[in-house]
């Protein structure tokens, strides 16, 4: 459940060598012992009756090929037939540990040979394990290592990886070229985060976690706060049960208000399927905000749902004032405000009225941009006393907002739900820079922001303003739809209202959006067909 980088797992290693006393010889022996048995649990012991199945080892010069050395010894007891081949000359080996298992493969007469003398012939061999580089890697794979991996991945042959892939960087998930594609990952005592994000993910195939004596404790008290997403690390870390029971002598006063402020001429769509989602992910009222005229075509679409009309000027639109009242601008940086004071539309005005007594408020599915709306939405930031989840329009809002940095921390929770396009624009950086370090990035910009930060794509990433981070791996393509981000928004609010903290229920809220997503799927048989309402639903 803990998903570590390369410093936190060396920092583990060494406290468990050096503190805790576990000698490193005992992990490495732990470490492929382990990887053995899976390989042996997952793949045939022999190819025909008469002949046992051969797998050739690449081992790399640090203690990932002395885990690879561990591995042949075992497989050979397991009754395999094992090979070893060195991407250097053992004599290059990098610590006492490797070359302790390398004179032990020479002492036992395992064959083992060094890479680059003759090809190798790989249809000799049944499958492939990959201990050429772990999280010691630097850089893309040089030499010798790129070479064997090149062929490895043509040989057609089932890899399996050991801790991690070589060539993927265990802190991003980016892949250098050349990349191990994996049938099976072995991660060593925690999983690393480069596998849980894509494209690592992909190239490392079905992911497992093997114990090997580092007391998972440890990672605790060493300070680690990444986690995945599953229904363990929600009870046990984040204190919720993803079942949400009732007490029975409650009414719908117990379970909160939402307002949401959504909608435009062209897209009330969205707003009726964050409202909806709202109501789904249990909180005991909603009241959806529109432009005025919008308001009669959205009567009994969601006979559940409260309607509240903001002054349009007859547009549909957000932003249309009409006339309104003066309020000093002094603390007001948005690049629409006037030099001393700014005008409170009408619609500004009926919306934060509407705000007092909510539990939760949602600012942005389906809203449309409109002039000044980045002044708008501060007023909103610094008015709202309730928790705020900004999604959509209103993040384009926050991300042309002048010097946001600056804004005040908002007494109350803030929830902000960007995707990788919206996540770029609000750190001013490339979407490709977005995804090249999801967990990263997101991590730096809740803590430097004070805010709770919702990463969508494939592997979600939560991240707290304290630093922690959870890594959803629920859910599915079918919901890349349009509108799955609008009923996101919508359960995290809801979530919100009921009183929830931010880091619970944009934890919970992404779980359950996956997991309602998943029901979706299985009912329709098809990422392809399934719709937002789908997800909404399914809840
Ligand atoms: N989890 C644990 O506590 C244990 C992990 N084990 C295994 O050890 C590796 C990490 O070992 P380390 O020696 O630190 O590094 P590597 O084996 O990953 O490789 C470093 C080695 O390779 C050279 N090198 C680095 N980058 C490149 C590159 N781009 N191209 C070519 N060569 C490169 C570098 O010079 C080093 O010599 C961990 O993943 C586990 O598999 C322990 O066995 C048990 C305890
Ligand atoms: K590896």
């Amino acid at each position: 459940m803990y998903v570590v980088n390369s410093d936190e797992m060396r920092n583990l290693d060494r406290y468990t060598i050096e503190t805790i006393g576990i000698p490193a010889n005992v992990l490495m022996e732990n470490a492929g012992r382990e990887v053995a048995r899976r390989i042996e649990t997952l793949f045939s012991r022999t190819v025909s009756a008469d002949g046992p199945a051969r797998w050739v080892i690449l081992a790399g010069k640090g203690n990932n090929g002395g885990d690879g050395l561990v591995i042949a010894r075992h497989l050979l007891e397991a009754g395999f037939e094992a090979e070893v081949v060195y991407a250097e000359a053992p004599e290059r080996m990098a610590s006492a540990d490797a070359v302790a298992q390398r004179r032990i493969i020479e002492r036992l007469g395992i064959p083992a040979r060094v890479y680059g003398a003759e090809p190798l012939d790989w249809r000799a061999y049944d499958g492939i394990v990959d201990a050429l580089l772990g999280v010691g890697a630097a850089g893309a794979p040089r030499g010798p290592y790129a070479a064997l991996i090149r062929e490895a991945n043509a040989s057609g042959l089932p890899i399996v990886a050991v801790d991690l892939p070589s060539g993927l960087d265990a802190d991003t998930g980016a892949v250098h070229e050349p990349c191990i594609r994996a049938k099976l990952t072995v991660a060593l005592a925690f999983l690393k985060r480069g596998l849980m994000q894509y494209p690592g993910a992909d190239y490392a195939g079905q992911v497992v976690c093997a114990p090997i004596g580092i007391p998972a404790k440890l990672a605790d008290e060493l300070g680690v706060q990444t986690y995945v997403l599953n229904e363990s690390v929600l009870r046990r870390i984040l204190g919720v049960d993803p079942a949400m029971p009732r007490r029975q002598n409650t009414h719908k006063g117990t379970y909160g208000h939402a307002l949401i402020a959504a909608g435009s001429r062209r897209m009330s769509g969205a707003a009726l399927l964050s409202a909806k989602s709202a109501l789904r992910a249990g909180c005991g009222l909603v009241t959806l905000a529109v432009p005025d005229r919008l308001l009669d075509s959205l009567i009994g679409q969601i006979p559940e749902l409260m309607l509240a009309a903001v002054p349009d000027g007859g547009t549909g639109e957000w932003g249309s004032l009409g006339e309104g009242t003066t309020a000093p601008a002094a603390s007001h940086d948005g690049s629409d405000a006037g030099p001393s004071e700014r005008t409170i539309g009408a619609a500004e005005q009926a919306l934060l009225s509407l705000a007092e007594g909510k539990q939760a408020m949602l600012i942005g599915p389906g809203m449309g941009r409109f002039p000044g709306d980045s002044a708008w939405l501060r007023a909103a930031w610094e008015s709202v006393a309730s928790p705020l989840v900004i999604d959509a329009d209103a993040l384009n809002m926050l991300a042309d907002a002048q010097n946001f940095a600056a804004w005040p921390r908002r007494p109350s929770p803030t929830v902000l739900t960007p995707h990788p396009g919206e996540m770029a624009r609000l750190a001013g950086v490339s979407t490709p820079e977005v995804q090249h370090d999801r967990i990263g990035l997101a991590r730096r910009y809740a803590m430097k922001h004070g805010v709770t930060l919702v990463l969508k794509g494939a592997r979600t990433v939560v991240a707290t303003a304290a630093g922690s981070v959870y890594i959803n791996v629920n859910g599915n393509p079918g919901m890349a739809t349009g509108g799955s981000g609008d009923v996101l928004a919508g359960i995290i609010a809801s979530l919100l209202a009921q009183g929830f903290t931010a880091e619970q229920a944009a934890g919970l809220g992404v779980y359950l959006h996956g997991a309602a997503g998943d029901r979706a799927q299985a009912q329709r048989r098809s990422t392809g067909s399934m719709l937002a309402g789908d997800i909404a639903d399914m809840l």
